[in-house]
């Protein structure tokens, strides 16, 4: 049996005496879609920042494909195959959508020096016109970034992490602010990848989203795994409901 995409090995940060995450272990395998949920301040982003290894995990091990990858620099990321996009966007304002897309490609793990050296090249041009497409972008190809509107600069963030041809993409909370038509293409589009193979990571309180598309779910609460299973079993466990529950009331105070 070959190994998971991704295997985290009981994962703790701790930033001075709080502990954002607490012995998180979970397993995520190839071609699925794996939602990590969970109230505001659980520690999601964190577990995203450990694995994309922008912070070094205080305890526990990150493996890749069987590989340990937890004292690999962030630069190495994009070369193993892992791409992310952020909760906050990440784009060249000044740039257009296709050359966004484009510069994407450039961190590919299997671009070659001589494609490195015309990114322009015409495989690296159709694989974002591709992209462009199925983000439905196409007619604003040529638009800067900065002139789209916030639904559509979510999904350009996520056709550029996409240009790289990962094999585990990482998004933090790609749904949020889209509207509802938006929503409905960002299911299609990661219902899609996931079935070609792409494993994806998904960081989201959409919950139409999460429920609709994940194969699996982890909740976190205050740093730790408080439940995990499918979407259906997710939905009706106790726990949740109540770490959901808890916040609600304590931000009403
Ligand atoms: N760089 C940091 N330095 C200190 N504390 C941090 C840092 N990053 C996160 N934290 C703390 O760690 C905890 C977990 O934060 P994190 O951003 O991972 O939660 P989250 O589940 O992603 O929340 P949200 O849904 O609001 O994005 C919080 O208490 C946060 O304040």
């Amino acid at each position: 049996m070959s190994a998971p995409m991704l295997r985290l090995d009981g994962l703790v940060k701790r930033f001075g005496g709080l502990v954002a995450v607490s012995g998180l272990s979970l397993t995520v395998e190839e071609g699925t879609i794996h939602a990590l949920i969970g109230p505001n301040g659980a520690g999601k982003s964190t577990v995203f920042n450990c694995i994309s290894r922008l912070y070094r995990p205080s305890e526990g091990r990150i493996f890749l494909a069987g590989e340990d990858i937890t004292e690999l620099p962030a630069h190495a990321m994009a070369g193993r195959g892992v791409a992310r996009s952020f909760q906050n966007l990440e784009l060249f304002n000044e740039l257009t959508v296709l050359e966004n897309v484009m510069l994407g490609a450039h961190a590919a793990h299997d671009t070659s020096w001589l494609a490195r050296l015309s990114p322009f090249s015409r495989p690296a041009r159709e694989r974002a016109e591709a992209l462009i497409e199925q983000t439905g972008l196409a007619d604003l190809r040529h638009a800067r970034a900065n002139s789209l509107d916030f639904g559509r600069q979510k999904m350009l963030e996520v056709a550029r992490a996409l240009a790289g041809s990962p094999r585990l993409l990482l998004l933090d909370e790609p749904a949020a602010g889209l509207r509802a038509r938006e929503i409905a293409r960002l299911d299609r589009m990661l219902t899609d990848l996931a079935a070609k193979g792409l494993t994806i990571l998904l960081v989201e309180h959409v919950m139409q989203l999460v429920m609709a598309v994940s194969n699996h779910i982890t909740v976190l609460s205050f740093g730790q795994k408080i439940a995990e299973g499918t979407p259906a079993e997710i939905r009706a466990n106790p726990k949740v409901i109540e770490a959901y529950l808890g916040t609600r009331e304590h931000a009403h105070g």
